[in-house]
């Protein structure tokens, strides 16, 4: 029996003018899986989004969502979507907007169940256009679950919360995910990816730079993070050092990215005034600014 995947990306590419959004990306995303899509400003998530929810049409490739056009899942009720903006009407209450939104579904959960998913029971009566940012995002997490999809897409689901809603929040899509839906969630926040993926998807340039396990994206950057108070510091010397990835500097602290952490040490005690050393292994963080840099890099040489 073969199983149809959630999603199939397939060399999907987008240009808005001479802007190269997306530059031929292959996904695919089996049901049940938690996916976070990450990367800097502009590298294509929303676009990536865009495309796989029939929104934007790629100038290439091709895009399947259970099987079939987006348009269709999205029909079916088999995709719920959390957008960054959009989808709400300012002056209808909670209550009267995901009634509305009910009306649009075949078989949506009942309204009261979602508001309560969502956390936001208590604000039924209240009109939208009062509401706070984090709540407004909570409204529109309630819209995603509403039609009860296989498929929830979430472009930035925190961004506005505050810590505790955001603890809040996915304690709600923890939830969601314990039902078996497959859930695609874009964002910035790396320790919601480490925390609640599956899997990470990592994007750069329009191009995925890394897919795999948290672990497994930590683990291809193996090597320290050597941190270090270096007043003066000659960063060009301390780049060209033969176990040192990427330099970076905040004052006069500076950070190291290396290969071979006991050889950095060595030369930063013998030949600088460096104070207040920490050595550190790669967390995610580090893993995603490392493969991005190294990306750079050879996209760079591949220009050369
Ligand atoms: N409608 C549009 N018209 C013109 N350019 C666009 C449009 N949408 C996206 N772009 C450009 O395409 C590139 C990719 O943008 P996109 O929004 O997909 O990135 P992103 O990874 O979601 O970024 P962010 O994290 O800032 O939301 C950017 O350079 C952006 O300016």
């Amino acid at each position: 029996m073969t199983t149809t995947s959630a999603v199939s990306l397939t060399g999907v590419t987008k240009k808005y003018g001479a802007v190269q959004a997306v530059a031929g990306v292959d996904l695919t995303i089996r049901a049940g899986e938690v996916v976070a899509l990450l990367g800097p400003n502009g590298a294509g998530k929303s676009t990536t989004i865009e495309m796989l929810l029939g929104l934007v049409r790629p100038d290439q490739g091709n895009v399947q969502v259970y099987g079939g056009t987006p348009t269709d899942a999205i029909t079916k009720g088999q995709v719920g979507v959390m957008l960054q903006s959009g989808g709400i009407i300012e002056d209808a209450k909670v209550g009267e907007l995901l009634n509305l939104v009910a009306g649009l579904h075949t078989n949506p959960m009942p309204v009261q169940e979602a508001l309560e998913s969502a956390g936001i029971a208590d604000l039924t009566d209240r009109k939208m256009k009062g509401l706070s940012g984090g709540q407004k995002q909570r409204v529109r997490f309630a819209m995603a679950i509403l039609p009860q999809p296989d498929l929830i897409v979430l472009d930035e689901p925190t961004t506005g919360m505050d810590v505790e809603s955001r603890r809040d929040f996915w304690a709600s899509m923890h939830a969601e995910t314990a039902r078996g839906r497959t859930v695609l969630f874009a964002t910035h926040y790396l320790e919601e990816a480490d925390s609640y993926a599956d899997r990470v998807v990592l994007m750069r340039n329009g191009k995925v730079v890394a897919d795999g396990t948290s672990a497994q994206i930590k683990a291809s950057v193996s090597g320290r993070t050597i941190r270090a108070t270096v007043p003066g510091a000659d960063l060009a010397a301390l780049a060209s050092l033969p176990g040192v990835r990427n330099v970076e500097t905040r004052g006069d602290v500076v950070l190291l990215q290396c290969a071979d952490s006991d050889d950095t040490l060595r030369y930063l005690l013998n030949n600088t005034p460096a104070h207040d050393i920490e050595v550190t292994s790669a967390d995610l963080e580090d893993a995603v600014l490392a493969i991005s840099a190294g990306s750079a890099i050879k996209e760079r040489e591949t220009l050369a």
